[in-house]
């Protein structure tokens, strides 16, 4: 089952340094929460992510599970190459009920990494094999990638944004939920708000916006 993870203002703690960590650290970024990676050694891209100040960082060769009573993570992501280690610290996790991943064993992990399509940070599109083929989803996901940039478009991740303004301002002013989705449908079929995002004119489709819901009875 895909799902969407909250980990806002959440501590995860990443273990291992390596190509893997890259890959994981990469999909935390984009979720506003805080990362600490611990590894005896470190690629240049997690250093540079250290420095840029994206990252904490603690240089330290993971002997034990105690880093888990001293930093009390939400989430425990582990990458290293050690399979001993990395089971370790899984069964850990799980006896503390805190979500545990580990690269070299998806079976006890708690969630899996589908291929990711980001459009612009504001639409995902995943492709996932249920661990059958990692490699077929890296290929399918080029392969879709090409023809859904053709579908969708920036004005549809314009439209987004006009909605997600839209929403907030729905929910605090018209109470009924039926009528809440009639008004947002109308904005996104409004042609003058299409003709304004394609013009570039974004606040004022935003206004245009605010106008519908304001006038909405
Ligand atoms: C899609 C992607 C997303 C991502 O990683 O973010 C992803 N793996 C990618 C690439 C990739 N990974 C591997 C190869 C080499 C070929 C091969 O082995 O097949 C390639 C291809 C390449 O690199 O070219 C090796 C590999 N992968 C796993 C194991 C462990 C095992 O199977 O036990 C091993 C053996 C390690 C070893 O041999 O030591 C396990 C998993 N990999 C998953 C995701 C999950 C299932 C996803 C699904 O079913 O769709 C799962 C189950 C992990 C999970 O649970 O999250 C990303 C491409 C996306 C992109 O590029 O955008
Ligand atoms: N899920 C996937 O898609 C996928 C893909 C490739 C590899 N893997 C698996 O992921 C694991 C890691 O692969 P990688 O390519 O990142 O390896 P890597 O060698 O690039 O990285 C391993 C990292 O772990 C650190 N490390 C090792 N022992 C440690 C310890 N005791 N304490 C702290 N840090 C320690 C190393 O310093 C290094 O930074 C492998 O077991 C591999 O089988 C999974």
């Amino acid at each position: 089952m895909i799902v969407d993870l909250n980990l806002q203002n959440k501590l995860v703690v990443v273990i291992g340094g390596g190509n893997e960590a890259e890959k994981r650290i990469s999909s935390l970024l984009k979720q506003n929460c805080s990362i600490l990676v611990i590894s005896d050694s470190t690629s240049t891209k997690v250093n540079k992510l250290f420095k840029a100040k994206k990252i904490k960082l603690k240089k330290q060769k993971i002997q034990d599970i105690r880093f888990i009573s001293e930093f009390k993570p939400h989430m425990i992501i582990t990458t290293t190459n050690d399979k001993k280690l990395n089971h370790k610290i899984i069964n850990a996790s799980k006896r503390k009920k805190i979500i545990a991943y580990s690269s070299d064993n998806p079976e006890e992990s708690d969630f899996s990494n589908p291929a990711i399509i980001d459009f612009d940070n504001t639409i995902q599109i995943a492709i996932f094999t249920g661990g059958q083929s990692p490699a077929m989803s890296k290929k399918i996901k080029a392969k879709s990638e090409e023809a859904l940039k053709e579908l969708i478009t920036k004005e549809d991740i314009a439209q987004i944004k006009i909605q997600k303004i839209a929403r907030k301002f729905a929910k605090e002013s018209i109470p009924s939920h039926t009528q809440r989705r009639e008004c947002l449908r109308k904005i996104i079929n409004d042609n003058e708000i299409d003709q304004l995002i394609k013009d570039g004119q974004i606040k004022d489709a935003e206004k245009r916006a605010i106008t519908i819901l304001r006038n909405w009875k």
